[in-house]
């Protein structure tokens, strides 16, 4: 038996691109950093053939420690989590690598959660621990272009104010 949804939501799909050379953004929160250079060190060759892009302090470590070109947007609490959610909505970010840190409090944590739930509207690839990091950055699709599904947003105005 298929359920009706109470909230309205997005009636239609179109599809967007992915091109093939991804646009990657990687964000650490600070108990799991190391564990992110961990996984760049492993993936640096896969990487640099993207585009990459990263909050403040995150990117900064693995421009330095890594030697990679990395687009360093504000740290996450000055808004950092925000900017990469507006890439998203304005699909100009195409993976998302977020290692969030399930046992530290964060003071940004409304944009944490504003962040993941982007990448879930906007239907972005995420990893949010190493093994899926390891899953998503080897997969096949990551040097192809790849077509998703993601909400209709010119339908989805119409509809509610035409
Ligand atoms: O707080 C973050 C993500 O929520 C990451 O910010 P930094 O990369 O500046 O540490």
């Amino acid at each position: 038996m298929s359920s009706r949804p109470s909230e309205p939501r997005p009636a239609q799909q179109v599809s967007r691109t992915l091109p093939s050379r991804k646009r990657i953004a990687l964000i650490a929160h600070d108990g799991k950093k190391d564990e992110m250079l961990a996984w760049v060190e492993r993936w640096q060759t896969t990487l640099a053939q993207h585009q990459l892009v990263g909050t403040g302090t995150t990117a900064r470590r693995i421009a330095k420690e890594q030697g990679l070109e990395v687009e360093g947007l504000m740290s996450g609490p000055l808004g950092g989590d925000q900017q990469i959610g507006a890439r998203i909505t304005e699909q100009q970010l195409d993976l998302l690598i977020f290692f969030w840190d399930p046992f530290a409090p964060q003071p940004h944590d409304p944009d944490v959660k504003a962040l993941l739930r982007l990448a879930a509207l906007w239907n972005i690839p995420v990893a949010c621990n190493a093994a899926s990091a390891d899953f998503l950055i080897s997969s096949p699709y990551v040097d192809q272009a790849v077509d998703i599904a993601i909400p209709d947003a010119g339908a989805w105005v119409s509809a509610r104010a035409d």
